[in-house]
């Protein structure tokens, strides 16, 4: 069953748009200059032109992905929220397979109460079958080749059967026989009533030919809006000749490039003439208005069924013509009747889901648990060899609070660098999954907290719970408790600052600023320098180290609220730490409140976490 095009996949119109951009040098420049154009449904339209012509500035526009610096009108209306936009590079978690790639988006966008789970795998099954990617259904993402990644990435986006299909450079990267099968996919895609709409370098003259119209831009104007067919006829009204045997796409290219002289007046003017994307044979020698659609649809009528009679006739001959795609998307009626009702899950089950997800990318992640709680034990036992008795022996105290300082920075560092590290590689799935309506940034973010927060948690207990049995610390349940709560909290911390510094900066500034700030934190934790010696103009320095609030607390949790004598070997005649409130004093933190040091370490970490979503966001929406 067929989907009537007005409803299904809206044409794309343009007027006068144009596109300003203000470069490092604050000049304007002038990306598009006033283009117009029409991408019509149930056609594959190919926008070609040189390098910096402005290719992808006009499908960001087209998409929504660029708002500001455009003017114009777009016709598009309801159609952007039906619009999936395949990005150039291929992005997916690496530790899924195709199948449960495909499955988790089938949940993501299509709800259960529309399409039950059975349902939602023949619909997997049935477009892993049309995209050719059977085969690798129980492959790693991080496994797929280039052209499987293409194919996998139209794979979901089809999912919830988009009216309008926007892809940039499909083709870049994939070999000229797997180039040429996405063409054809598609325009076998388009065949079904899309929109599709892509950009394209350099296409050989099989593909070329694949593509219902040409939109051409030369220095963000359009020289060429047309048929591939007609392109050699089109050039020759303004005196360019393509040569016997030359392909017509590098022919038109050439041109546009300025190889013969600079032709773009010329070929901007005639581009205006929208007659030249309809068939020659449609066109009358002495037309000038474009024909109107009621003759176009007779006049593609009557082609396919001459087409159909002459298939009938002779089969082999219908197979070699090049405009004519050789696959057809499998007919599966159930599946396309049960795609075309789809409507999205509430975006708490989105949640779960994402959830999930996260939960498995962590398990499958060996770097992420094994070898990270490998290090943590590791650590833990290596300080409890170190500082030994050190919680209990009144000549160690100095070393003991030392090895609390360790202990901060430890849980700090190793937990503020994955933060810095994982958002520059994730953020690319994230724009592409949340751009394509799979859910909400919010969600997602929601998500990563829900999983990440116990993970930090169980990591920081085991790592503080071996160090603090090894190093003969007080066998008290309420000082354990504090000083358990006092790491978690400031790892958490940790986590939500690593997130803000990764979503603002590169991997490369993001681990030199963290390592920084990693740094002044701990010489404002009140170890290296005693707070009281630090001037009072800049105590409120030393207010925003998280590591001074944990340290602080570590501390009042072993040696506050009266704690019994500590031991003192019998071989030393006298031992100045004998007494807990000493070590107190000696730091200055005999009046330290625990219950302030948590608040304002939580402050913080509610503080980072908004900061981060912000900061995430507005990396998510830049083009
Ligand atoms: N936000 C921006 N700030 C400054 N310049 C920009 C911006 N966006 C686009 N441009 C400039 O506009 C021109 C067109 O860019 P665009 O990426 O659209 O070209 P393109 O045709 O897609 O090129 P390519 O084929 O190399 O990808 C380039 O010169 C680019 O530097």
């Amino acid at each position: 069953m067929k989907r009537s095009p007005e409803y299904y996949a809206p044409q794309i119109r343009f007027a006068n748009l144009r596109y300003e951009v203000v470069d490092k040098s604050k000049e304007k420049k002038s990306v598009l200059k006033g283009i117009t154009g029409t991408f019509k449904s149930g056609e594959l339209t190919a926008i070609m032109g040189p390098s910096g012509a402005g290719k992808s500035s006009l499908m960001n526009i087209l998409t929504g992905l660029t708002k500001t610096g455009v003017s114009g009108t777009i016709e598009i209306g309801k159609a952007r929220k039906l619009c999936a936009y395949i990005m150039q590079d291929d992005h997916f978690y690496p530790f899924f397979t195709v199948e449960e790639t495909m499955l988790l988006a089938a949940a993501l966008k299509i709800s259960n109460k529309c399409v039950s789970l059975k349902e939602k795998r023949a619909l997997v099954d049935h477009l892993l079958n049309t995209l050719k990617l059977t085969k690798a259904k129980q492959t790693r993402c991080s496994k797929l080749s280039g052209g499987q990644k293409k194919r996998l990435s139209i794979a979901l986006e089809l999912i919830d059967n988009p009216a309008v299909l926007f892809l940039d450079e499909p083709t870049t990267g994939l070999d000229s026989s797997s180039s040429f099968d996405t063409i054809q996919l598609l325009r076998s895609l388009a065949n079904e009533g899309r929109t599709i709409v892509c950009t394209i370098h350099q296409p050989s003259t099989n593909i070329y030919n694949l593509f219902n119209l040409i939109y051409v831009l030369s220095s963000g104007q359009c020289t060429y809006q047309g048929t591939p067919q007609n392109t050699v006829m089109f050039l020759k009204t303004i005196g360019l000749e393509c040569p016997a045997y030359h392909n017509p796409a590098d022919f038109l290219l050439e041109c546009v490039n300025g190889d013969f002289e600079d032709h773009t007046q010329a070929l901007t003017e005639c581009a205006k003439d929208t007659r030249w994307r309809y068939d020659q044979q449609l066109m009358q020698a002495d037309d000038v208005e474009p024909p109107t659609e009621a003759q176009v649809a007779k006049f593609n009528e009557s082609q396919s069924q001459s087409q159909s009679q002459s298939q009938a006739q002779s089969p082999s001959q219908g197979q070699q013509t090049t405009s004519q795609p050789k696959v057809q998307l499998q007919s599966m009626d159930s599946t396309k009747e049960l795609i075309k009702h789809t409507y999205p899950p509430p975006e708490w089950m989105r949640l779960w889901l994402l959830i999930g997800r996260c939960h498995l990318q962590f398990f499958r992640d060996w770097t992420l648990t094994y070898l990270k709680l490998g290090m943590h034990i590791l650590s833990a036992v290596m300080i409890g060899l170190f500082f030994g008795d050190s919680g209990i022996n009144a000549t160690k105290q100095i070393s003991n609070v030392g090895m609390i300082m360790i202990h901060c920075v430890y849980l700090w560092y190793t937990t503020i660098m994955p933060g810095i590290l994982r958002y520059p590689l994730e953020i690319e799935i994230i724009k592409k999954e949340t751009f394509n309506n799979w859910y909400k940034l919010r969600t997602y973010y929601v998500a990563t907290m829900i999983t990440s927060t116990p993970v930090h948690i169980i990591f920081s207990t085991v790592y503080i719970t071996i160090g603090y049995m090894m190093t003969d610390q007080p066998v008290e349940m309420d000082r354990f408790v504090k000083y358990l709560l006092s790491a978690v909290v400031v790892t958490i911390c940790a986590d939500g600052l690593g997130v803000f510094l990764g979503t603002i900066l590169n991997p490369v500034n993001g681990t030199f600023v963290g390592a920084v700030s990693t740094c002044f934190m701990l010489m404002f934790s009140g170890f290296l320098i005693l707070l009281t010696h630090i001037p009072k103009a800049l105590h409120f320095i030393a207010a925003l180290s998280p590591l001074r609030y944990a340290l602080e607390n570590m501390v009042i949790a072993l040696y506050g609220n009266h704690r019994d004598k500590l031991v003192c070997p019998s071989e030393e005649f006298y031992c100045h730490f004998k007494n807990a409130i000493t070590v107190l004093r000696q730091f200055g933190m005999e009046h330290s409140d625990f219950g302030y040091n948590i608040m304002m370490i939580l402050a913080q970490i509610v503080l980072f976490k908004i900061l981060a979503y912000f900061t995430l966001k507005r990396k998510v929406k830049s083009g």
